[in-house]
């Protein structure tokens, strides 16, 4: 059994100072993603999680006093965040740590957050959407932009909700990117209804700053269900980790008075939504994977695979912190609603694909505004290698099909990556284009998936 943790030296790990920049071979060739002679058999160690350490930076610059986040996950999204923190005043230094992933960061408050700058979302929600009320609460003018497909991601509710809370925003009026908060220190606060229904993001955004507005929150939430719920348990455990309660007294309305955020030591928890890829390829090559450092207990929406992938037929074990998947050769399909977990769908959607049964997989209309429409990527691409797949407004129907090679596009999205390597694991000369996008969450995944194919046993 293979262990997946040592990186090649060949590929440096990610720069932090150069947003973008992969660890992958030179070139922008499509990458030959690796197909398995046989059933995998290895033990993969994965790096933090995009999502806790993402809201751990924010609520650090927002606290009272300095805060260590332990094995953060230094990526691309992460990189933005700290560079949006650092530009209006917060202090984030690289320290030495225990993580095979690169440094922890030491996190000093500014004494009081600047504006006059500019932000790079990139195409990081958690940024665009985290980072606009954290604006609201600094002195001067900050302007968000990022990425060209980051400004066909929906910011209405972002706008509308800071709006409502008396907050100056300068836009064009399409309810998206770039736009400027004109900040004056302070945010009065209260109570505001939003439509949350195209992303969890509006409502955690508003709620990892809304301790440090005058009078609290009380934010309610009119429309279609809001997805991704798990997301808005992590942002309100993060929350009660500083010190900061908030109530939620019935679906779909949260109320938080104002407080102080403790400085705190947070340890980053393994992502384990990026482990969803790794763990699927135990499935899709009949062989076993093993995920170490896994949390007894999280928030993480990626927990929600220990259920998940027996759908497909795989047995799941979780002994002392390490989860094991083990499939069978076979996999079935699935019927599933999987609003909770849109973030998993790509990789689900890969396995479903490979399934001798048809799936449906719906709940999931908001992953249109994803990194790309991944409803319509996921189709497009699976159909152009023979997949039988159907686009529903708000999922898909994939019928059993006997895939061929061919080129996978990735529209920007990383997890669309890995959704193509998963099933090029199983089906030869698919080329993969663009695995540097691998980097907003994981820039070491081209090497530790090639050494996970290489695993064989
Ligand atoms: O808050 C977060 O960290 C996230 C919330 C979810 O967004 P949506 O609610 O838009 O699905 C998830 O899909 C995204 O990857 C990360
Ligand atoms: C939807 C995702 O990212 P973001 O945080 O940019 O919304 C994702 O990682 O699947």
């Amino acid at each position: 059994m293979g262990i997946i943790n040592q990186l090649d030296p060949r590929f440096s790990p990610y720069d932090d100072e150069t947003p973008g920049v992969a660890a992958v071979p030179p070139g922008d060739a499509p990458w030959p993603a690796p197909t398995a002679s046989g059933p995998i058999d290895a033990t993969v160690v994965l790096p933090g999680s995009k999502s806790l350490t993402n809201r751990q930076l924010v609520l650090s610059a927002l606290a009272d006093s300095p805060s260590t986040l332990r094995a953060p996950l230094h990526s691309r999204d992460t990189t933005l965040m700290v560079d949006a923190l650092r530009s209006m005043g917060t202090t984030i230094e690289a320290v030495t740590g225990s993580g095979q992933f690169g440094d922890d960061w030491l996190i000093t408050p500014a004494e009081e957050l600047l504006g006059s700058t500019t932000v790079d979302c990139g195409l990081a929600g958690t940024v665009m959407r985290f980072i606009p009320p954290v604006a609201a609460l600094a002195l001067g003018p900050i302007v968000f932009d990022g990425d060209e497909a980051a400004r066909r991601r929906p910011m209405t509710t972002t706008i509308s909700s800071l709006r409502a809370l008396g907050v100056d925003i300068a836009d064009d009026g399409a309810g998206a990117l770039p736009f400027t908060v004109h900040g004056t220190g302070r945010v009065a606060g209260g109570e505001i209804v939003i439509d949350a229904s195209s992303s969890s993001q509006f409502v955690s955004g508003l709620l990892l700053s809304a301790a440090r507005f005058d009078d609290g929150l009380v934010l309610r939430h009119s429309g279609e269900r809001v997805p991704s719920q798990p997301h808005i348990e992590m942002t309100i455990q993060a929350l009660a980790d500083r010190g900061v309660s908030v109530e939620s007294p019935e679906p779909g309305v949260w109320e938080m008075a104002p407080s102080g955020i403790r400085g705190a030591t947070i340890d980053i928890e393994p992502d384990l939504s990026n482990a969803a890829p790794f763990l699927a390829a135990a499935v899709a090559t009949g062989g076993r994977v093993s995920v170490s450092g896994w949390p007894t207990s999280t928030t993480q929406v990626g927990a929600h695979l220990i259920d998940l992938l027996p759908l497909f037929g795989a047995t799941v074990s979780l002994v002392d912190g390490v989860l094991t998947v083990e499939g069978t050769g076979q996999i079935h399909g699935i019927t599933l609603d999987l609003s909770e977990g849109g973030e998993l769908a790509p990789a689900l959607v890969a396995l479903a694909a490979l399934a001798d049964s048809p799936s449906e997989i719906t709940g999931i209309g908001h992953i249109r505004h994803h990194e790309t429409d991944r409803l319509a990527a996921l189709a497009t691409e699976i159909t152009a290698l023979g997949g039988v797949i159907t686009e529903l407004d708000d999922g898909l129907r994939i019928e059993p099909a006997h895939l061929h090679g061919g080129t996978w596009k990735t529209y920007a999205d990383h997890r669309m990556a890995h959704a193509g390597a998963i099933i090029a694991l199983v089906t030869p000369d698919v080329l993969i284009e663009d695995i540097a996008t691998t980097s907003k969450t994981l820039p070491e995944f081209p090497e530790l998936w090639s050494a996970l194919a290489a695993s064989c046993s």
